[in-house]
This record gives C-alpha cells, structure tokens and sequence, in this order.
C-alpha cells in the first residue's frame, strides 16, 4: 500500500517511495522518498512548507526531460510542477504560462494566433519551468530570447519576479539550475501579426525536420552532452566509432550519436555508465572533457 500524507485541505497529497521511472522522458531511475505533484501555487507553498518543517531536502522536477535519476531513487521530497498548466495571452503577444505547461503545447497554441518566437520549441518534451532553467533552445533560439521575466517561489514561501539579466543565462545554463527556488511561471514576448497558417506550417516543418535528423522513437534524454563549441558532441562521439555502442540496453544512438537511447529496460546505471564511457573514449581521442547536458540526481558508483 501506498503511504500518502494529506498537505492542505486543497487535496494536495504527497506520496511515500513513490517510482519515478514514468515521470522521465528516460523511463528510469528508483522512488522518491516522497512525491507531490501540486495543481495550484498554494499547495506547491504548502508542499515546500511541509518539507521544511520535516527536514527533507527538496528536488524540482518539469517533465523529467533532461534528468538521469538514480536506480536508488532520491531522498526526500520530489516536487513536479507539471500540472501547473495556466496560459493567459494578451493581444501584443505575450503569454504568461504557468510552470507546467509544455513547451510543445505553447508552441502550437501561439502558432494558431499567428505568433511567431516559439517554433523551434516545437520539437522539446519539456514544461515552461525547465526551458526557463536550462535556457532550452534549437535551431538558433533559446528561452533567454524571449523571456520577458520569471515568477519563482522562494524558500521562506515567497513569491518574487526575476528579470532574465538576473539569472545568469549562458548556453543550456541559467542561474537556477544550482539554486533552491522554483519556477511558477514565465512570460515570453512573441511577434504577433502573422498569418496562422503560415506559422503552424513553420511549427509543422520544424517538427518534421527534427524527426528526421534526431531518433524520436525510443525514450532518450535529447542531447546527453552540451556542444563543446566551436565542435559538436555528435560529431566527436562519432568519429569516436561509439555509433551503436551499447552498455547493457542504454545505447549511443545511430541516427544521431549525442542521443543515449533506452532500448526497453535500460537502467539508470547501465545510461551513467554509458555517459562516463563515451567522457572517456572522447577525452582519450581528443583531449576535450564533454559536460553533460542531462542533470544527474541522486547516487550513482564512481567509474
Ligand atoms: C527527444 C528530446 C529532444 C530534446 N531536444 C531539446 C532541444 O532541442 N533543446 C533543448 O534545449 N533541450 C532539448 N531536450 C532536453 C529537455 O527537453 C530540455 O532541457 C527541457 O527544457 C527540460 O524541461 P523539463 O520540464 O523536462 O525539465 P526537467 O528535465 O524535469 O528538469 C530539468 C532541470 O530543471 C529543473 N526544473 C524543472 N522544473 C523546474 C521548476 N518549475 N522550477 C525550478 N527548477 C525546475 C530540474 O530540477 C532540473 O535541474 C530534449 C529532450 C528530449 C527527450
Ligand atoms: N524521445 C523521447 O524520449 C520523447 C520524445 N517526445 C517528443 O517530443 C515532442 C514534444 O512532446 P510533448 O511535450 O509530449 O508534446 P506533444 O508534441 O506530444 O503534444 C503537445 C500538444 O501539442 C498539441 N499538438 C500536437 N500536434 C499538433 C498539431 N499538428 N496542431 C495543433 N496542435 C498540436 C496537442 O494538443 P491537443 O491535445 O490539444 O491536440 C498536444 O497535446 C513530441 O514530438 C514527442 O514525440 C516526447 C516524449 C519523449
Ligand atoms: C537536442 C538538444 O538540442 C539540440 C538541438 O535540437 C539541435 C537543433 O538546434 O542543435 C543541437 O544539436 P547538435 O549540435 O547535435 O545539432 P546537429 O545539427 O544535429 O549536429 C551538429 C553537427 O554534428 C554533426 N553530427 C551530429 C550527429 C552525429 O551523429 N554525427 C555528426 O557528425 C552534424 O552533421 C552537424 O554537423 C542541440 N544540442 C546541443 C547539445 O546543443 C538538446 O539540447 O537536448
């Protein structure tokens, strides 16, 4: 049975040992200590406010869609915010979307206005919350373009707005990736004026290009490594001959080899060791440390 504790009268119930495996694009890692999942501000308040008040360290989770968790899961309280999913647009081409909301979704929803400024974010299986996080971007945009200002919540249980010059953006990076405070909502500018048709055809030709260059068919993590620029990782890896090398059933992707993909019962284990593989097969070649891109939480051996 599972163990679940009652947070607020609002029905916001965290669970006990709870799997994370389905809340990651990866489809691995072990349970969280304890899980909530809040609908509104109020019972996310009330869900870090219980933590505190029980000592439990506190994890951020969007839609799981650059995270490589541990077999042994996490301690503590996992908090998702993906089903904060409120979008408000204005008639100058903003939108203010709540943390939750997907990437994807926002993209479609704009393009029917006939906004552009969201296109390449098509393709992206995360929420608004982690696109602001890791500064997510494709096909020569990023989050940092079109961000207006960030609403998170801070660990006394406040609530504060951030301009984007105050968190720090670099390429797939911000500020918030090592910091406790966690995104409710983000407000983007887009271009207004366009024809509808137009942008979700853009919409529909950026999508069909990714699934054509990047492997979409088995459960992945996108891009396991940032680019170590001026060279890409898919190339390096590559001309590294590690295309289809598999460990256990995580394996460098054919089509595109900065894709790790989970071949049906990879384990979180057999992807890190994976990682620390092609890290070394790479440096070896080529002299160049490649940084993951992917967040990797929890406990994992030293290789
Ligand atoms: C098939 C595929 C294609 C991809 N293509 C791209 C691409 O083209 N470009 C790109 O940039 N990325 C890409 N990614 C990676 C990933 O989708 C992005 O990094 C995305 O922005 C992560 O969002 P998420 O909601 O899934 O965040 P998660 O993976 O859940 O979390 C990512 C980080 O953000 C933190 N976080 C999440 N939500 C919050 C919140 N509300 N408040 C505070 N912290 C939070 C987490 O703690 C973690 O540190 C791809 C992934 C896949 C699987
Ligand atoms: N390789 C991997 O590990 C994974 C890859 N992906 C891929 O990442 C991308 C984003 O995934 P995800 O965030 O799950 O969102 P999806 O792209 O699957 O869907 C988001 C929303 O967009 C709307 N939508 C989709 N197609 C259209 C269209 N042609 N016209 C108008 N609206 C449309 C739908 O809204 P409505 O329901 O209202 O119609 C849908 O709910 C997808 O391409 C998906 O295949 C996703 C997860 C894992
Ligand atoms: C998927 C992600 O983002 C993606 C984003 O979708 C695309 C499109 O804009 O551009 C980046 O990929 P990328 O740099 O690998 O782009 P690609 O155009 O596919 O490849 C770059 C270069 O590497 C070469 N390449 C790529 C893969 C491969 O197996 N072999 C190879 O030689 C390509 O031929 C190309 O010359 C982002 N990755 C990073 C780490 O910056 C992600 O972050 O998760």
């Amino acid at each position: 049975m599972v163990l679940e504790k009652q947070l607020t009268s609002t029905g916001c119930v965290a669970k006990a040992q709870f799997s994370l495996a389905n809340l990651t694009t990866f489809k691995v890692g072990g349970p969280a200590e304890w899980f909530v999942a809040p609908r509104s501000v109020s019972d996310l308040q009330a869900a870090v406010q219980w933590a505190q008040s029980e000592g439990l360290p506190i994890t951020r989770l969007g839609a799981g869609s650059n995270l490589l968790i541990s077999d042994r899961g996490l301690p503590g309280l996992v908090i998702s915010t993906r089903y904060l999913r409120q979008a408000d647009f204005d008639d100058a081409g903003r939108v203010t979307a709540a943390a939750g909301m997907p990437m994807a979704t926002l993209a479609w929803k704009v393009a029917k206005r006939g906004w552009k400024g969201l296109v390449w974010s098509v393709g992206i299986p995360g929420t608004v919350g982690g696109a602001v996080v890791m500064n997510a971007g494709a096909h020569g945009s990023d989050t940092q373009a079109i961000l207006v200002s960030t609403e998170v919540l801070k660990p006394d249980g406040s609530l504060e707005t951030i301009r984007p010059a105050d968190l720090e953006f670099k390429y797939r990076t911000s500020v918030l990736q090592k910091d406790p405070r966690i995104v409710t909502q983000a407000t983007f500018q887009l271009e207004p004026g366009h024809d509808p048709q137009a942008v979700r055809a853009e919409t529909s030709a950026d999508l069909e290009q990714r699934r054509t260059t990047q492997p979409y068919h088995l459960p992945s993590c996108g891009s396991v490594f940032r680019n170590p620029k001026p060279k890409s990782a898919g190339w390096l890896i590559e001309q590294s001959g590690l295309k289809g090398f598999k460990v256990g059933q995580a394996q460098v992707a054919e089509r595109h080899a900065n894709f790790i993909l989970n071949c049906g019962g990879a384990t979180a284990t057999d992807i890190f060791q994976l990682i620390r593989h092609i890290q070394a097969i790479v440096d070896d070649k080529w002299s160049l440390q490649l940084r993951p891109e992917v967040q990797i939480l929890g406990e994992f051996q030293p290789i």
